[in-house]
C-alpha cells in the first residue's frame, strides 16, 4: 500500500500554482490514519481514510478526521472530499471494539470524538463530497450522509444497519438520513437494519450518482464542488446552515445526555452480548475468507 501522508495547517491562499505536482501532502507525526491533501490548482482537499483493513472508526481516527475537517476550512479550501484508501471498504462504521467491553474514560472521548466530528462535517461552511468507494454500514452511512454529495461505486453497500446487531441509531444519525431519502423509506430501513446495494441506494437516492473507478468517483465530486464556482461562498454556508442549524443546535445542546443514553445502551448485558455475538460472527468470517 501506498504511504500516505498529510498536511496539515497549509494555508491555500499561500499554496503557489505549480504545473508539475498538483497536490500538496505534507506529513505530520500525530496523523496515522488519514492522508489529507490539497489539490494546488482546484483548492479542493481531499481527505483519505487509511486505517486498514476496515477504516473501523476508533477515537484516534475519528480526532484525526476532525482536525482534517477544521483545517479544510480554516484554509479556506474550496471544497472537501471523503474517500478510502481501500479497495472495498469506505469505512466500516464505528470500531466495534470501542464499544465492547469499553474502558469507561476511553469510551466517554470515543463518543465524544464521533459527535465533534460529526458536527465539524454536517456544519462545514466549505461544499463536502464523499466519494464511495467501497461498503458503507453504519458509522460509514453517518459520515456519506453528513455530507453535501454523494458518489458510489457498483456493488457495494450502504445503509445503517444498527438494529441488526442490536444497537441503536442516535437521533443524529437518523436526522442526516431523512435528509436525503424519504421518510417511509428512511423508517422501513433503519429498522429493518437494511444495507442498500449500490444499486438501491442510487434508486431511493441514498447516493446521488454510480461511476465505476474511485478516478471518476473524484472527478464527480469535483464536478459538484465546482458547481458552487460561481456562488458567494459566505452566502453558500449561510444558506447551508439554514438547511442544518437545527439538528447541530440540538446535538450541542444534548451532548452530555447524548453521552450518557449511548452509555447506558451500550453497557446493558444484553447489548454487550449481542455486540460480542456479531463481532465473533465478523471474526469467523473472515479467518475463513
Ligand atoms: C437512542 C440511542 C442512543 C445511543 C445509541 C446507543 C448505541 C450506540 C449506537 C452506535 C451506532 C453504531 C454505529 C456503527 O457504526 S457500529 C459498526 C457497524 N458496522 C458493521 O456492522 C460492519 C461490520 N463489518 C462488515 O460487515 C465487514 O467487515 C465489511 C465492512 C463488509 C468488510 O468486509 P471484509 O472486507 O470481508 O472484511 P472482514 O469482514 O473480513 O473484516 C476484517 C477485519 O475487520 C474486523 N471488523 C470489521 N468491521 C469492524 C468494525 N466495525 N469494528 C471493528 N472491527 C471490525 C473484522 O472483525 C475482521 O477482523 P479480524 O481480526 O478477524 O481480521
Amino acid at each position: 500500500m501506498n504511504i500516505i501522508r498529510t498536511v496539515r495547517s497549509v494555508a491555500f491562499s499561500s499554496i503557489p500554482n505549480r504545473t508539475l505536482s498538483t497536490t500538496r501532502s505534507l506529513s505530520t507525526p500525530s496523523a496515522q490514519y488519514t492522508a489529507f491533501e490539497v489539490n494546488d490548482k482546484t483548492g479542493i482537499a481531499t481527505l483519505t481514510l487509511n486505517r486498514p483493513p476496515v477504516n473501523s472508526l476508533n477515537l484516534e481516527l475519528l480526532t484525526e478526521m476532525r482536525n482534517c475537517l477544521k483545517d479544510a476550512e480554516t484554509n479556506k479550501c474550496k471544497g472537501l472530499i471523503i474517500t478510502s484508501s481501500s479497495n472495498s471498504v469506505f469505512t466500516a462504521g464505528l470500531d466495534l471494539l470501542e464499544m465492547y467491553q469499553p474502558q469507561d474514560e476511553r469510551v466517554k472521548s470515543f463518543w465524544t470524538a464521533l459527535q465533534s466530528m460529526w458536527m465539524e462535517l454536517y456544519g462545514s461552511k466549505i461544499p463536502t463530497a464523499a466519494a464511495i468507494n467501497g461498503h458503507a454500514p453504519a458509522g460509514g452511512c453517518l459520515i456519506a450522509t453528513a455530507c453535501e454529495y454523494r458518489v458510489m461505486l457498483p456493488n457495494f453497500t450502504i445503509g445503517l444497519n444498527e438494529t441488526l446487531i442490536g444497537i441503536v441509531a442516535p437521533k443524529w444519525f437518523v436526522s442526516a438520513f431523512l435528509n436525503v431519502v424519504p421518510r417511509r423509506v428512511a423508517e422501513q430501513a433503519i429498522t429493518q437494519g437494511k444495507l442498500f446495494t449500490t444499486a438501491e441506494a442510487h434508486h431511493v437516492g441514498l447516493v446521488d450518482d454510480v461511476v465505476n473507478t474511485k478516478e471518476e468517483a473524484i472527478a464527480k465530486c469535483e464536478q459538484f464542488i465546482a458547481s458552487f464556482k460561481n456562488v458567494n461562498p459566505y452566502a453558500r454556508a449561510l444558506t447551508k446552515q439554514q438547511f442544518r442549524i437545527k439538528e447541530l443546535q440540538e446535538l450541542e445542546q444534548q451532548r452530555e445526555k447524548d453521552l450518557q443514553i449511548f452509555l447506558g445502551l451500550i453497557m446493558q448485558p444484553s447489548v454487550q452480548k449481542a455486540m460480542g455475538i456479531y463481532l465473533e460472527g465478523l471474526k469467523k468470517k473472515s479467518k475463513k475468507q
